[in-house]
């Protein structure tokens, strides 16, 4: 891409990143992610000796015949969706009305949800590129381990149990921290290990976020760069960057929960690299249910400017990694599709970029350079926590850094 090119030169401090950006350092693939390639005679095993890196995330539906389950788990977790004591029988419920409708929505973007292919691809370049720029913890071995949707974390700990693994870090894919999100995919991990791995065979440590690194900017910073690349010269310095993020029920926020702060650090951060270079706000999408929500939210924050006469808005989805059913659908077809305003576009999600592949291989080299140690933010509970879950799960990562595995 042109406008990549020309960018490039204006980050003197990302060097590493572009020398390592070409296709052909990421693409040599030397050892083969055992969870998810092609067939079982591609499947080679040392993570026995090496380091686990776990992708956690919350997966999506790779196809319309999934959307059922996909839901009923998601509805079923108190974590995200607290739903009391009749949530047994509640959740099942609710997802069976809504199935339907979201069925629809996955049809509309090509039958199904990409992020599996995504966090495979990432989690494999990530893993080859770790071997080569912190070879004293290798071989790094990728793993998926998806909250609700397939490969799910319940047979990844399993997987990984199999294969002998003694050391694991599980590696956010959520750059900004929630209880609903992160905290839920732990707070599943913690449980998985109680019940499968009682020994503590696996030794865990955790990377919790990672909302300002220089590799993210960067590469949000190089993906809305390209995107005002295509508006005429003469307008592109007035185009609106509007920052959207999932959105999160006011009752969690006033729980406590961090993701706020840290998606505003976010995009404090991007807009620094860009030196401030247009008008910018953070808004917030994807509201389910009649509770209140944090706002702005997105799709009226579009009405309201285009009302306002600002036609030329870029979104950019700065909470999430790759595309999904917010971006391919809702800001895509629903939002900007909806519009008819030809001023109205998106930011590609990260995706393969190698700078992003980049990226994640440097958090996880300096998490393992600092001897592995999971942030201290970890373990500070929301101030108004009641959960044992949170509890529990925040003692049994604190005691994995204290206490030597089984192995050892
Ligand atoms: C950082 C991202 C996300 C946060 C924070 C988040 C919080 C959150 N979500 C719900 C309820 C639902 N989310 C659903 C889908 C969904 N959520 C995210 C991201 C975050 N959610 C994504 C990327 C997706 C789509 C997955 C994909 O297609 O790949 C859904 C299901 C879809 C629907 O029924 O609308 C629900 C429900 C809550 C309640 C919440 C905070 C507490
Ligand atoms: S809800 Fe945030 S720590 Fe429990
Ligand atoms: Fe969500």
């Amino acid at each position: 891409m042109a406008a990549r090119t020309a960018l490039t030169r204006r980050c003197a401090a990302l060097t590493s990143f572009r020398a390592l950006s070409s296709p052909g350092i990421l693409s040599h693939s030397r050892h083969l992610p055992r969870r998810f390639l092609a067939t079982p005679s591609d499947q080679s095993t040392d993570a026995s000796n090496g380091t686990a890196i776990v992708m956690l995330n919350m997966g999506g539906p790779g196809t319309t015949d999934e959307v059922g389950d996909f839901l009923s788990r998601l509805f079923m977790d108190k974590d995200l969706i607290p739903l009391g004591p009749l949530q047994k029988y509640l959740g099942p419920l609710i997802s069976r009305r809504r199935t339907p409708k979201i069925q629809h929505q996955y049809s509309e973007i090509g039958g199904g949800s990409p992020i599996r292919k995504w966090t495979e691809l990432q989690a494999r370049e990530a893993c080859n590129l770790l071997d080569r720029i912190h070879p004293s913890t290798a071989p790094h071995t990728p793993y998926v381990a998806f909250r609700y949707a397939n490969p799910l974390t319940e047979d990844t700990v399993k997987q990984m149990l199999a294969d002998g693994v003694s050391r694991a870090v599980a590696f956010t894919q959520y750059p900004q921290y929630s209880c609903s999100t992160t905290g839920s995919s732990l707070n599943e991990l913690w449980r998985l290990s109680k019940k499968f791995d009682p020994e503590n065979k696996i030794k865990w440590s955790v990377i919790d976020r990672w909302p300002t690194h220089p590799g993210l900017v960067e590469v949000f910073a190089r993906h809305i760069e390209e995107s005002l690349a295509t508006y005429p010269a003469g307008e592109r310095e007035k185009v609106v960057l509007l920052f959207s993020a999932h959105s999160l029920p006011m009752s969690v926020v006033n729980r406590g929960d961090p993701y706020p702060a840290e998606v505003a650090a976010t995009v404090w951060a991007v807009m620094q690299r860009l030196k401030f270079s247009n008008p910018y706000r953070l808004v917030w999408q994807s509201q389910v249910g009649p509770s209140a929500w944090l706002g702005a939210q997105t799709a009226t924050t579009v009405e309201e400017y285009i009302k306002k006469g600002l036609t030329n808005l870029l979104l950019i989805p700065i909470a999430f990694t790759s595309d999904h059913i917010e971006t391919l659908y809702e800001l895509d077809l629903e939002i900007i599709g909806e519009s008819k305003q030809p001023g109205i576009k998106r930011a590609e999600s990260l995706n393969g970029d190698p700078i992003f592949i980049r990226a994640l291989a440097d958090i996880a080299k300096a998490h393992l350079e600092g001897g592995g140690r999971t942030s201290p933010q970890l373990f500070l509970r929301c101030p108004k926590c009641t959960s044992e879950r949170c509890r529990e799960q925040k003692a049994f990562f604190r005691r994995q850094q204290e206490e030597p595995t089984a192995a050892s």
